[in-house]
């Protein structure tokens, strides 16, 4: 993905490219799509569509959309899985625009943006919208290579993040609308289960060692899990990820540990380790598995380099 440049024509015709999950927020997002499209149709908006049909097809249509049409705007309906997907499908297309309403479950890009999480005002933000926006995105190499735009985890949080993906409960639980559960459920599991390892973070250059290790946590902006706020501190547009260590600590001081997060307070427990940089490799001793933006995507080691202003969002105005 190239560099882009902020700037609008405020007299251009625009059209949009929506890709909708059908099965976010337990399909939900089928709801948000059909009051989207009601407004488009109303406002006489010149649009196309097209449905994910599966895993990774967000990418495909993302990209094959652009070779076609590549002044239209990309908007992604879903949750933070489909973003994910949509950015990942932009990359190679400087000139790509990006908008987003937010329909999945957890939401946390929406969050760290600022993006209304109503539907209908995010839309109509972005229908009305005069203000682009460029932010950075993360790139990791592990066995899969790829862009993330919430954050990189290698640790507890990639094991919980695996076995919920794998969950078949998953799919019940979210049919009876009670998805967080089967997350909170699998969260005890892998907190009682769990084995922190050694990993060596190499931030910058330099080089840091950590004994039992829970997790490492790379952010680009503050939000994760669905709401948690991980780094307080970390913007999305200013080339700097902010690096979370989480060692040493005693099981159940842990869970104590998780609920601080709430005011931030987990930034100053000993065993919590902050830092900043740009690139960051990073080793675990046994092999801890690794997920970007909530996705699986390998484990053992991985290097991650600042994209700045790699994505050109459109908006609501202020
Ligand atoms: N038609 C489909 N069938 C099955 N899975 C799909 C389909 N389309 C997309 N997916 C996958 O669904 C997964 C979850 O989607 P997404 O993250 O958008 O929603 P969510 O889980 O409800 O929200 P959040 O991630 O914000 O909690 C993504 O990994 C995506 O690849």
């Amino acid at each position: 993905m190239g560099k882009v440049e902020a700037g609008r024509d405020p007299f251009e015709r625009r059209t949009y490219y929506f890709i909708i999950n059908p099965v976010a927020k337990n399909e939900g997002s089928l709801k948000i799509w059909e009051k989207t499209m009601e407004t488009l149709e109303r406002e006489g908006i010149t649009y196309n569509y097209a449905f994910t049909e599966y895993k990774g097809h967000g990418v495909e249509l993302a990209r094959e959309f652009l070779r076609r049409q590549g002044d239209a705007i990309l908007v992604a309906i879903g949750g933070d899985g489909t973003i994910h997907e949509v950015v990942n499908g932009a990359a190679g297309f400087p000139s790509a625009r990006i908008a987003y309403i937010p329909a999945g479950s957890g939401n946390d890009f929406a969050r760290g943006e600022g993006i209304n999480s109503r539907p209908s005002k995010a839309l109509e933000g972005l229908l009305h919208s005069e203000r682009e926006r460029i932010i950075d995105l993360g790139y990791y190499k592990t066995s899969s290579e790829g862009y993330f735009l919430n954050s990189l985890g290698i640790g507890l949080d990639a094991a919980i993040t695996r076995v919920v993906n794998q969950s078949q409960m998953k799919r019940y639980f979210n049919k009876i609308g009670a998805g967080k559960i089967i997350y909170f459920a699998y969260f005890l599991w892998e907190w009682m289960t769990y084995k922190p390892d050694e990993m060596e973070v190499v931030i910058d250059g330099e080089r840091h060692t950590f004994t039992n290790t829970w997790l490492v946590n790379i952010s680009n902006h503050p939000y994760f899990g669905g709401g948690i706020k991980i780094s307080p501190n970390a913007k999305p547009d200013d080339g700097i990820f902010h690096i979370l260590v989480i060692h040493n600590i005693p099981r159940l001081k842990l869970l104590l540990m998780f609920s601080t997060v709430l005011w931030g307070g987990h930034l100053r427990i000993k065993g919590v380790d902050s830092f900043e940089g740009r690139t960051i490799r990073i080793t675990s001793s046994n092999g801890a598995p690794i997920q970007a933006d909530g996705d699986n995507v390998g484990a053992g080691d991985v290097c991650i380099d600042m994209q700045q202003q790699m994505v050109k969002l459109v908006v609501q105005g202020e």
